[in-house]
């Protein structure tokens, strides 16, 4: 038996964080919504008992570093299953990016596991046990809205955000997101409004939104790499209506509403950067 998943990528419209917990983690409390920007998981049974991971990129590990492995060895243990399984995974998704790239394939091998294993698990449980792997899993479970508290595993969804375009580009540098939270002076913050935006989205606001975008992170890896704030500022210049940085970044990503000027930002900017994408936004 064959099972395919697709896994989307993320963006936070607003990441706020709250302090540092005695775990080592953050508190954080963030916005965010699936983007039609995705990977694709290809699930195989193995007789053999293996976990076997293959995804022709180079930047990808293929061994138990890789997140989708992690989530079959946490399904496989868990649940005491002698099969094995072959995980293909077909790389859009940039790596390292901020895009939950990773943490995305390891929810999506959640979810089609259960299905080839017949686990009959609910997406509630298998936000649980993603965690276990990283912060980002859990929400990446359910994809839609969400708002995101603790270190980011307890999903409130809320409605889907008002319709438009993201156009996306990501520098060739990778981020370390454990670097970034590490760097960020707890301190000096700027909070963005996490409810604010809530209502935003709630009242299907487009302009409120755009005023609202924030991430705290965001001056944390402008400051290590001032490319990133290029990128800003050419977004803007090409006419996004809004733009930041997702997650811990690299990526900056540029709200517009209207399809013509989704056109010049998209192109202005591939002059600029290999990896430039214009999709929507899933949000459901
Ligand atoms: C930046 C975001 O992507 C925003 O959605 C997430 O907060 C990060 O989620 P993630 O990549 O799944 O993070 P994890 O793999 O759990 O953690 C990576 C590292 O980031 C730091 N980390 C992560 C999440 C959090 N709430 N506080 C942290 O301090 C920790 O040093 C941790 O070792
Ligand atoms: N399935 C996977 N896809 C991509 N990277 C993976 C995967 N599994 C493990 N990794 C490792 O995780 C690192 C971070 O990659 P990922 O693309 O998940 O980052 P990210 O988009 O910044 O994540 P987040 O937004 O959750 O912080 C990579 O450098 C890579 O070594």
């Amino acid at each position: 038996m064959r099972i395919l998943e697709k896994a989307p990528a993320k963006i936070n419209l607003s990441l706020d964080v709250l302090g540092k917990r005695k775990d080592g983690f953050h508190e954080v409390r963030m916005i965010m919504t699936t983007i039609d920007l995705a990977d694709r998981i290809e699930l195989s049974e193995l007789s053999s008992g293996q976990i076997k991971v293959v995804s022709h990129n180079r930047f990808v590990p293929d061994d138990q570093r890789n997140l989708a492995y992690q989530a079959a060895k946490l399904l496989k243990e868990r649940y005491h299953i002698h099969k094995g399984v072959s995980i293909a995974i077909t790389k859009t998704i940039p790596v390292a990016a901020g895009l939950a790239g990773g943490s995305s394939d390891a929810a999506a091998t959640l979810r089609g596991l259960n299905r080839l294993w017949s686990l009959g698990l609910s997406l509630d449980e298998l936000a649980v046990l993603g965690a276990e792997i990283g912060s980002d899993v859990s929400f990446c479970v359910y994809g839609g809205t969400a708002l995101a508290t603790g270190r980011g595993e307890k999903i409130q969804h809320i409605q889907a955000p008002p319709h438009c375009w993201v156009v996306l580009a990501k520098p060739t540098i990778g981020v370390s997101t454990a670097d970034v939270y590490r760097n960020l002076n707890l301190s000096n913050i700027q909070h963005p409004n996490v409810e604010g935006m809530i209502e935003a989205i709630n009242e299907k606001n487009y302009e409120q939104m755009c005023g609202l975008l924030g991430n705290v992170l965001e001056n944390v890896t402008l400051k290590m790499y001032p490319e990133v704030a290029q990128i800003k500022d050419q977004m803007k210049r090409f006419g996004a209506d809004a733009v930041l940085m997702s997650g811990s970044g690299p990526t900056v990503f540029g709200l517009i509403q209207y399809e013509s000027r989704m056109h010049r930002v998209y192109n202005g900017l591939r002059g600029f950067c290999n990896q430039v994408f214009a999709v929507r936004m899933l949000g459901e």
